[in-house]
């Protein structure tokens, strides 16, 4: 009885057994062709490792028909189809006569060309004429071959498959014999050692199943970092070793004077309308600025002045807005558009720390952590985002220095020859965008915003007009999605995330690309 696919793996063990009891090494192709190949591998690999049988894999191919080739099989070749119509009308058959025999226009098409070549047909007036009695269809004959034995000369195969009469498959097949300890009979190996066989001495004679060192370990379920937490770890691991500190973000409502006012945004700049910044509504208001506790002696009542001071009618070499400058205005509560709200917050702070020298000593700082926008959701945008910051605070800096600061920055996460493009923002000056040339999209994208932050908002805040600060930005979510092949943020963020996602990514390194 031909083996077939429901048998379990023991039936299949004891067919294999059985087999070679009569013959010393078998060819799965001619014994077990039916068998499906895991099935068999399965049985196999049950008694290869108990030594009763050994087998080896064997790589082949064999050649199967496309359909048109059946069609040859069937019917027979165009050509020799052609010639047959042919030759039965006695006296010859024209072109359209020949068509409607067939019923194939490609048929009459290929075959007449054939036919011709072959120097079985001719024209005769415009009829078409037979100039033999009979031919031998070769191709037909050669695809019958293979249909039964799935292979053929190398020659005539090559030849058939330029034709795309057939195509070549890969095969798997095996050889197998006795091993060392061939037995008819598959003895039951014990997997456990139970008290009973203990008790009853029956674990003296018992088999006991091999070890298998090989076999995977069942799946764990763990914990998975977020592929955008494993991105923030490498940037914060960067930052570290570029001798930053980390700055407190966890606050994600400020009121405008420090998400704004504090960076000489104006207060009708369009990014304070309500279709750019989400405003909170209860409570709608902050304070003014103030110490949160009795050690904080920073004054806050002089810096709230010296900011209005500057919008309105401007100060420290600065001419200002010139517009009247609203209290209320700088008091609402927002959820923070930029963390540069912090960075802000830092560097009044610094202005009262004294280095050696009696002066604000030079500081690196930085952040990750989310940031919001009242943008329109879509591919690459969200209502909620995390920014990078970066702050660099130093006697003597100038704009190359900023821009050498980047090349080695991004450098570090494998992204060179910046291009730096001059643009704008309220509180840096000059201000950059940085982009980078991305191989995959083949042009250049930006990759982040910087510049120098200026004079009237820095000495507002009481620094010594000799320091001069840098600053840059970039989304935690830009780089993430190009180093994990993301086309759309809704995957990385929110509720669309599929947590197969992220349990099954692995970690990426930032330098590899
Ligand atoms: N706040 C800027 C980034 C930036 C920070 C500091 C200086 C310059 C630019 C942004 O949101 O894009």
């Amino acid at each position: 009885m031909a083996p077939t696919d429901s048998k379990s793996t023991e039936d299949l063990a004891h067919e294999v057994l059985q087999a070679l009891s009569e013959a010393d090494s078998i060819l799965s192709t001619e014994k077990f062709a039916n068998v499906p190949f895991e099935s068999l591998k399965a049985a196999l690999d049950r008694l290869s490792a108990r030594s009763m049988v050994a087998y080896e894999q064997i790589e082949g191919e064999e050649a199967i028909l496309e359909p048109e080739a059946e069609e040859v099989v069937q019917h027979g070749s165009s050509e020799a189809r052609v010639f047959e119509a042919v030759r039965k009308a006695m006296d010859g058959l024209s072109i359209q006569d020949l068509e409607s025999t067939i019923g194939d226009k490609t048929v009459t098409k290929v075959g007449q060309g054939k036919a011709f070549k072959e120097k079985w047909i001719k024209k005769d007036g415009s009829k078409l004429v037979a100039l033999v009695d009979s031919i031998n269809d070769v191709t037909r004959d050669q695809l019958r071959v293979i249909k039964e034995k799935r292979t053929h000369d190398k020659k005539i195969l090559t030849d058939l498959k330029k034709r795309k009469l057939i195509r070549l498959q890969k095969t798997l097949s095996f050889k197998f014999s006795k091993g060392p300890k061939y037995a008819l009979e598959l003895v039951k190996e014990e997997t456990d050692l139970t008290a009973e066989m203990i008790a009853s001495g029956s674990w003296k004679t018992a088999t006991f199943k091999p070890y298998n060192f090989k076999a995977l370990g069942a799946d764990q379920h763990s914990g998975a970092l977020h592929p955008l937490g494993k991105v923030r770890g490498e940037f914060r691991q960067l930052f570290f070793e570029m001798g930053f500190t980390e700055m407190p973000t966890s606050q994600y409502v400020e009121s405008g004077f420090w998400n704004f006012d504090t960076l000489f945004v104006p207060q009708q700049h369009p990014a304070r309308d309500l279709q750019d910044t989400f405003y909170i509504s209860d409570p709608k208001m902050a304070d003014r600025p103030r110490a949160e506790s009795a050690d904080d002696k920073k004054d806050y009542k002089a810096y709230f002045e010296n900011v209005r001071q500057v919008h309105e009618n401007g100060k420290y070499g600065s001419i200002g807005y010139r517009y009247p400058w609203a209290e209320e205005e700088s008091l609402r509560l927002v959820l923070r558009t930029h963390t540069t709200s912090v960075s802000s917050a830092m560097l009044h702070k610094l202005a009262y720390e004294k280095g050696p020298d009696g002066r604000p000593p030079p500081v690196r700082y930085f952040s990750i952590d989310r940031v919001f926008r009242n943008e329109k959701v879509d591919a690459t945008h969200l209502c909620e985002f995390h920014q990078v910051e970066g702050v660099i605070a130093d006697y003597g800096l100038t704009l190359g220095g900023l821009m050498e600061f980047m090349s080695i920055f991004f450098g570090k996460m494998g992204l060179t020859g910046l291009k730096f493009k001059p643009a704008y923002n309220p509180y840096t000056e000059p201000s950059m965008e940085i982009f980078s040339y991305h191989e995959g999209l083949g042009k250049l994208i930006e990759i982040g915003n910087s510049g120098m932050f200026r004079p009237e908002m820095l000495e507002a805040m009481g620094l010594p007009s000799d320091l001069r600060v840098y600053g840059f930005g970039l989304s935690l979510e830009r780089p993430t999605m190009i180093k994990y092949g993301i086309s759309n943020i809704r995957e990385l963020l929110g509720h669309g995330v599929d947590l197969n996602f992220v349990q099954t990514n692995p970690a990426v390194r930032l330098d590899k690309d």
